[in-house]
């Protein structure tokens, strides 16, 4: 990536030289430029380009190519050249620089500065009195005891309402007026930048990390000085602005620019990523510490921002993830510690030497959560949990200050003041450990209100312990000869080539499991298919046995039936002869006819009369009634004839079927069986 950037670059300069050569326009650029655009050493000469590259980076170039004339050895700077908007060049200088030789020293004081608001209408509405006066020359903050109540009238001041309160007088780096805007001395939110802000940038171009935090009670201005508003920006988006503005405005081709962000929330003692969407539950993450960079974030996100528009919508996105809430004291009330925090790298390549060299720098801007007594916030469940995790970990802070400020004699052998920093004592202080007492240039903004004594006067107190503490700032930088960096490209390299070894294996693998996942799916299908099938034959074969019973039902019914026909056999059926027909037939016919018949047959019968004659009858007078009878007769006998039949045949069915269910019978109906087959046989 590297090489190619600087491929490119090299390209485009000779592409310059060669255009201006053909306008006849002869220069005398540094030899070292030729050189490394393949000139050799001037115009002329042969190409002997070097084959080295740059350690790779992703980057923002400064855009300008002119000014080539501005040797990277011109444009070295020592830890204490002003800056890059000094537009002298940012180039670093090739040997380490391990102590800042600035005013302020890379062993300096924290900076400690107090800025006091303007009244808010919660407190002009109670009358309330200002206690804060400054004085803009000598940079003094006094704090007035508050005038006596009706009670304490006669007494000592000191004595009023049962406690001592008196005028106190402090005097800081800066003291910012930010209450009254017709005051002369009255402090913008640009001032406090211009002030402050500018220093600390210059001071992350020199290659030091920094880190500012605004300290005090809530509703005192923190936020408000820090992110401000849409309208009023704050001390943030102020730095980011002037950052981008410093890289745009870099006038060396030989510098490039990697700025990286990242936004986390210490809230409740958890570490909260602002850059990522909330979650339910919360994703909290974990603090690490490296030997090298202290403690730091496991797997926080960190973002690339190549201006400062896409700078600003990532410091929008956490700021509205951020867990803000209100309170009796302010309406929006900062319930965590926001720390947003900006890497800057700058990478000076040697053109001369073919050497490059590294500075990093880590910006912290902390926003502290403000602390409170919940008598005042009047705060209850979720917020009173809250404030008492906030006022925990300011307490540690004021704890770590306060051992920072006053090193004690650590035990024989140790180091001083080393083992008595209780920085793990909250997460805050243990991820602020390096800003507060390490390698880090550090301000404390204190801000305060105007109408508060109790709370105003502890948190000038931390502030003026704050300016005790000295930290070790130094530059961080790294340089890399030529020989150094080709070993890193090769070893670069070797990375890159195992990475995209185990990326094809992984894909292979990814690959093979898209398969087998495939195949599952497929036999998934195929088993379902299968339960369908096997879902439907068992409803046919329950269908079937339904039929069967059924069938089975109907069969019982017709071997009872037939039981009991055979049990009870229907008496053979005489056919009794015509004469004995008609005679009963006609036995209650009150005709002439008949009483005649009657008479006869009253008459004692003889042998001959048993076995009446059909003659006799064919014989009788009345021949018309003689025939109805005999076609009675005719269709009676044709009945019972089909009725033997009829009984014929069902023996001979119940034969068959007794005969067809035999061997599908269950043990249990073995006896009746065998008793229908005695019957069958009997009846046989
Ligand atoms: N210098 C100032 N000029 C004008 N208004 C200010 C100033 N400082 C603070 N304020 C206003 O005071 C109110 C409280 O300020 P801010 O929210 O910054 O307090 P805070 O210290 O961050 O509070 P907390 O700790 O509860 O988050 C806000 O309405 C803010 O706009």
């Amino acid at each position: 990536m590297y090489h190619y950037l600087l491929q490119r670059q090299r390209e485009h300069l000779t592409q310059i030289v060669q255009l201006l050569r053909d306008h006849g326009h002869e220069m005398s650029l540094d030899p070292r430029f030729y050189h490394h655009i393949g000139h050799g050493t001037g115009p002329g000469s042969q190409s002997s380009a070097s084959s080295s590259g740059l350690s790779a980076i992703t980057s923002i170039t400064s855009p300008s190519t002119h000014s080539m004339t501005a040797s990277a050895a011109t444009l070295r700077s020592d830890a204490s050249s002003p800056s890059l908007r000094a537009r002298e060049g940012v180039a670093v200088s090739a040997h380490r620089v391990d102590s800042m030789s600035s005013p302020s020293g890379g062993g300096g004081n924290v900076r400690v500065v107090v800025r006091v608001r303007k009244f808010l209408p919660r407190e002009i509405n109670r009358n309330a009195e200002c206690l804060i006066s400054m004085d803009p020359y000598t940079q003094t903050t006094k704090l007035r005891a508050p005038q006596m109540s009706p009670g304490d009238e006669g007494k000592p001041k000191s004595q009023a309402r049962g406690k001592v309160l008196e005028d106190k007088s402090f005097v800081f780096d800066n003291s910012f007026w930010s209450h009254n805007e017709k005051d002369d001395h009255y402090a913008h939110q640009e001032d406090v930048y211009n002030c402050l802000g500018e220093e600390f940038l210059d001071h992350n171009f020199e290659g030091y990390h920094t880190c500012i935090f605004a300290y005090g009670q809530t509703g005192s201005g923190k936020s408000y000085t820090m992110m401000g508003t849409g309208e009023q920006p704050g001390l943030i988006p102020r730095t980011c602005e002037d950052l981008f503005q410093r890289i745009e405005s870099a006038e060396s081709p030989d510098i490039s620019f990697n700025v990286r962000v990242s936004y986390f929330e210490v809230y409740n003692e958890h570490v909260r990523d602002l850059l990522v969407p909330r979650t339910e539950p919360p994703n909290y993450l974990r603090i690490r510490e490296s030997p090298l960079e202290g403690p730091y974030v496991k797997d926080l996100t960190e973002v690339t921002v190549k201006n400062f528009e896409e700078l600003m919508k990532f410091m929008r996105k956490g700021d509205v993830s951020r867990t803000v809430a209100s309170t009796k004291m302010n309406d929006t009330s900062s319930r965590s510690h926001a720390v947003f925090t900006i890497t800057l790298k700058q990478i000076h390549h040697d053109l001369s030497t073919d050497e490059t060299t590294e500075r990093t720098a880590r910006i912290r801007l902390v926003d502290l959560a403000g602390s409170e007594r919940a008598k005042s916030t009047e705060a209850t469940g979720q917020r009173l949990r809250e404030g008492s995790n906030i006022n925990k970990s300011l307490t540690t802070l004021g704890r770590v200050i306060a051992a920072l400020a006053d090193p004690k004699p650590g035990r024989a052998g140790k180091r001083k003041g080393k083992d008595v920093v209780p920085y793990r004592d909250s997460i805050l202080t243990w991820l602020l450990k390096d800003s507060l007492g390490g390698n880090s240039k550090t301000a404390m903004i204190a801000c305060i209100s105007p109408s508060d004594y109790d709370e105003t006067l502890s948190t000038l107190r931390y502030a003026d312990q704050a300016k005790r503490i000295r930290t070790r700032a130094r530059v961080n930088q790294d340089h890399l000869s030529a020989a150094e960096r080709d070993k890193q490209i090769a070893e670069m390299a070797e990375t890159i080539r195992t990475l995209q070894l185990s990326v094809s294996l992984a894909t292979a693998n990814r690959r093979e499991n898209e398969m087998q996942n495939e195949r599952l799916e497929d036999y998934q299908q195929k088993v379902e298919k299968l339960q369908r099938l096997m879902e439907e034959t068992k409803m046919v074969s329950e269908c079937k046995i339904r039929q069967l019973q059924t069938e089975n039902e109907a069969m019982r019914n017709h071997l009872k039936l037939a039981l009991d026909s055979i049990r009870n056999p229907i008496p053979p059926v005489v056919v009794h002869r015509r004469r004995s027909s008609l005679y009963s037939v006609n036995e209650n016919d009150g005709s002439p006819t008949n009483r005649k018949r009657r008479g006869r047959a009253r008459s004692p019968p003889s042998d001959m009369e048993l076995e009446p004659e059909p003659d006799l009858i064919w014989e009788d007078e009345d021949t018309i009634e003689s025939d109805t009878s005999h076609v009675e007769a005719q269709e009676m006998q044709a009945y019972m004839e089909n009725l033997l039949d009829d009984l014929s045949m069902f023996k001979r069915k119940l034969a068959t079927d007794h005969e067809r269910f035999r061997p599908s019978w269950k043990p249990e109906g073995r006896k009746r069986r065998r008793a229908l087959g005695d019957v069958w046989t009997n009846n046989r």
